[in-house]
């Protein structure tokens, strides 16, 4: 495979366009990347939007690359890679599933057998160039392929392997759905602020720089979130109402009942899909 190898995507959508604009923002050539999914229009959309190659048909897609990504919903993959396994076994490309749940084994069945093939459960942030993905490679995977796609998933946020292919239900629970659990809070503290009389525009403006700043001081601090925590809690003061009263109301708890709730459906949904 060549140093910046080229590109193909499966699937055109909210994740799909998020890897490929922060690639875009990041260095990678337009001239790369080759995009198939079923509707022109918005093909045509995204090519204007990235001046990437588009096509609706997913083989041609398939075979203008060295690493083809599937970025469809887990419920049309079967289809899809019995659709292109021709010319998969023909071109032979690195294939790179991003796909929720389905196990590189399962795709790797639909395909025909014996790809090399690695799993990513990326996120949204990718767009802006923070991303955070898990990657898991099957034992066909060469060193130089594991670089490559490393390299695409660092140009968008941070690239990290996991040894068991299981371990991926535990980053989709995280990072894959996490960013969603942070706007949420977003929308959540927006409401409040709002409640209480504060413009919109303002109630969004102080709620995301907040949250980007408590990210970014957890980032770049040596103490632990329970320091940087105390350190905003003033005895007597207003953020220990607060914090007590999500800790009464059972945040935490909360919290490890919807992480388990996506991962179970994580585990679910491989072996729902595995038989279809
Ligand atoms: N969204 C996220 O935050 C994350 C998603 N993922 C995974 O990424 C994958 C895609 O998710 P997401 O981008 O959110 O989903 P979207 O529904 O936004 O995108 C799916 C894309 O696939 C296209 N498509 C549908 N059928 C076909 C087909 N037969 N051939 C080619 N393309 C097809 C759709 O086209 P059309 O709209 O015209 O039907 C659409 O462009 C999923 O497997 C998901 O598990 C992983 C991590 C995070
Ligand atoms: O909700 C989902 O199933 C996908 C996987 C992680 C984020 N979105």
């Amino acid at each position: 495979m060549s140093k910046s190898p080229t590109i193909s995507f499966i699937g055109a959508g909210n994740m799909a366009s998020a890897i490929i604009g922060g690639m875009l923002d990041n260095g990678y050539k337009a001239g790369a990347i080759w995009v198939s999914a079923p509707d022109d229009e918005h093909l045509q959309g995204l090519r204007k939007r990235f001046g990437i190659s588009v096509t609706t048909d997913n083989r041609y897609c398939a075979q203008q690359s060295d690493v083809v990504v599937l970025a469809v919903k887990p419920q049309v993959m079967a289809s899809v890679c019995e659709d292109i396994a021709a010319v998969v076994r023909n071109t032979r490309p690195l294939m790179v599933s991003i796909a929720a749940g389905l196990t590189a084994d399962t795709i790797d069945g639909w395909l025909g057998g014996g790809v090399p093939m690695v799993r990513v459960m990326p996120n949204t942030p990718s767009l802006v160039g923070k991303g955070a993905a898990g990657l898991f490679a099957n034992s066909r995977v060469s060193e130089q392929q594991k670089n490559d796609v490393a390299a695409i998933f660092d140009s968008v946020g941070s690239a990290n392997w996991v040894q068991q292919e299981e371990q991926l239900h535990a980053v989709t629970a995280l990072s894959g759905s996490g960013p969603a659990y942070f706007f949420l809070i977003l929308e959540a503290l927006e409401e409040a602020a709002t409640n209480a009389g504060m413009a919109a525009e303002t109630a969004r403006e102080l709620a995301i720089q907040t949250m980007a700043g408590a990210a970014e001081m957890a980032a770049r601090s040596d103490l632990e979130p329970a320091q940087l925590k105390r350190n905003v809690m003033s005895p007597g003061g207003t953020t220990e109402q607060a914090v007590n009263t999500f800790e009464q109301g059972g945040l935490r708890e909360l919290v490890q009942k919807a992480y388990s709730a996506a991962y179970t459906r994580s585990q679910e949904m491989a072996k729902e899909l595995a038989g279809k």
